[in-house]
């Protein structure tokens, strides 16, 4: 098992967004985790990503404590040796081309830049020839592949999107959907993938459900 999500609980003042939730991921497995506007996935995900940090519970990844209620700022060691976080939002520093900006995020999370690894992650999701483009340049669609190489560069373990298909229509949906099997597979990162799309239902191998704070079988 590479991700285990134990007992975690999040509340915000009087609301309570996660109950109990409980599910584990094997290694290389692809997951869904879907659930309605407000069901607590970016929560969710915040916490395993270390953002917030959970009332209760812990999360734990090869076996070691990635968040927990009483520690979320010690975690951050095992985070960067393990995680890649596809953002909503491009987070791509605008002054930098896009390579020099992956250069960047490799330095800050692993500590080195790996320039082979990083035009490899170009040229598997089509944009290399973008290499010298700035942020400003791109696409949407080439900024929504910039930001999947962003967290494939540092070679995760665990990759991790939220919402990475709202804005898109559904040819460019499936293309995402196919893109971000693609690279987890490439490094054999497990994949886990949060949205409240409906569209990518039955497109990954397990579907985990949010509903009222818990995991519901499906
Ligand atoms: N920092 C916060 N303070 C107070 N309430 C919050 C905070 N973050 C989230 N919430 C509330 O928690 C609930 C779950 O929010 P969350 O963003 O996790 O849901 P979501 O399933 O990701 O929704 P969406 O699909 O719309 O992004 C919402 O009711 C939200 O208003």
């Amino acid at each position: 098992m590479l991700l285990s999500v134990s007992g975690v609980g999040k509340s915000f003042s009087e609301q309570t967004v996660l109950r109990d939730v409980n599910f584990d991921l094997d290694q290389a497995e692809r997951a869904l985790l879907l659930g309605p506007s407000g069901s607590g996935k970016s929560t969710l995900l915040n916490i395993i990503c270390g953002l917030q940090r959970p009332d209760s519970g812990r999360v734990e990844i090869d076996e070691e404590v990635l968040a927990d209620a009483d520690g979320a700022g010690d975690r951050d060691d095992v985070r960067r040796r393990n995680l890649g976080i596809v953002f909503q939002t491009l987070r791509l520093v605008s002054a930098l081309s896009l390579s020099a900006n992956l250069e960047l995020a490799q330095k800050l999370q692993t500590g080195s830049v790996d320039k082979a690894a990083i035009q490899v992650a170009l040229e598997r999701l089509g944009i290399a020839h973008r290499a010298h483009a700035r942020p400003h340049e791109l696409s949407q669609g080439e900024a929504q592949r910039a930001a999947i190489a962003r967290a494939l560069v540092v070679k995760p373990r665990l990759l991790v999107a939220d919402e990475p298909t709202s804005a898109l229509d559904t040819k460019n949906t499936e293309t995402v959907a196919a893109l971000l099997h693609e690279v987890a597979d490439s490094v054999g990162a497990t994949l886990l993938v949060a949205t409240h799309d409906e569209r990518l239902r039955g497109s990954f191998g397990k579907t985990l459900e949010l509903r009222a704070g818990e995991i519901v079988p499906c």
